[in-house]
């Protein structure tokens, strides 16, 4: 059994693979207040609960951009699968060309959900990522990682609105069904979810047209890719197991 961690800066995403088939997958906060012992106990109990068996694990693949909590799951998984983590970054294989200043500097989620997605869509392609920041990714024909944006995610932008006006309450990320609101809390929402749609079919639109190819396949994944996918004309399908589809890939080219 593999075991792979997509570990983003709002949560993680943990999924067991049997060959090619996901056996389950889990979401938990990304917390780097937690040592190696607890993370170890929750993943210990999670098995339990769905019938695992930790024994069965012999390998274990991390994605990761949140450079400070690395220690510690590394740690989780010499101590609990007696594995040396394989952890995205210099020496690891990807089959894909970064077309990126620096290519180091990409985050590793980018490069992995890059690769899952050119496996299974083939190019051009345009991977949106609705995670704490909202990344979008193009890819070539030929499968390059050409670049992309970063735009601040939803959850952190409504936050920041709450935050610092005086008078702006919390408010749930649903769409209010018309974009001329009549009180504060419909306007926010109205605000964050319909501006959101036009920040990404506007993105997505400019990429389209660097890439020189109207037809190019726009994927979405991320935990709040549903809200604007219902919305936005420019998004094609919805992929949640992307990353983790990526680490599973990723791990078979090098291991072969
Ligand atoms: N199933 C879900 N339904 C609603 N919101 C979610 C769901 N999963 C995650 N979120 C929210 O979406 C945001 C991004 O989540 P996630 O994709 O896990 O981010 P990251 O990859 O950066 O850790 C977070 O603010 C999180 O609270
Ligand atoms: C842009 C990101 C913060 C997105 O992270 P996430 O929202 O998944 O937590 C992450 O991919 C990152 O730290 N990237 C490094 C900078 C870059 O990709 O250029
Ligand atoms: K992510």
């Amino acid at each position: 059994m593999l075991l792979a961690f997509d570990v983003g800066n709002t949560n993680i995403v943990l999924g067991a693979y049997k060959g090619k088939k996901l056996l389950n997958s889990w979401r938990f906060a990304t917390d780097k207040s937690k040592s190696s012992d607890e993370y170890g106990m929750l993943i210990h109990q999670l098995f339990e609960y769905e019938g695992l068996c930790i024994k069965d694990v012999e390998d274990v693949i991390i994605s990761s951009v949140v450079p400070p909590i690395m220690y510690t799951l590394e740690h989780t998984s010499f101590k609990y699968f007696n594995k040396e983590a394989i952890v995205i970054g210099p020496g690891i294989k990807t089959g894909m060309n970064i077309k990126y200043d620096n290519p180091k500097q990409v985050g590793a989620d980018r490069i992995v959900n890059a690769v899952a997605a050119y496996e299974k869509y083939g190019g051009p392609l345009v991977i949106v990522d609705f995670g704490t920041a909202t990344t979008f990714c193009a890819i070539s024909k030929k499968g390059e990682y050409l670049g992309g944006t970063i735009a601040p995610g939803i959850k952190i932008s409504s936050e920041a609105l709450f935050h610092h006006a005086a008078k702006l309450p919390r408010v749930e990320l649903v769409k209010p069904g018309k974009v001329i609101c009549k009180n504060t809390v419909n306007s926010m929402q109205s605000g964050m979810i319909y501006g959101y749609v036009g920040l990404v079919d506007y993105i997505v639109h400019r990429m389209k047209e660097e890439l020189g190819c109207p037809n190019t396949k726009v994927i979405a994944t991320g935990g709040l890719a549903g809200l604007i996918m219902s919305e936005a004309q420019t998004i094609d399908e919805i992929d949640k197991l992307l990353t983790l589809e990526g680490l599973r890939i990723i791990y078979d080219r090098n291991k072969a």
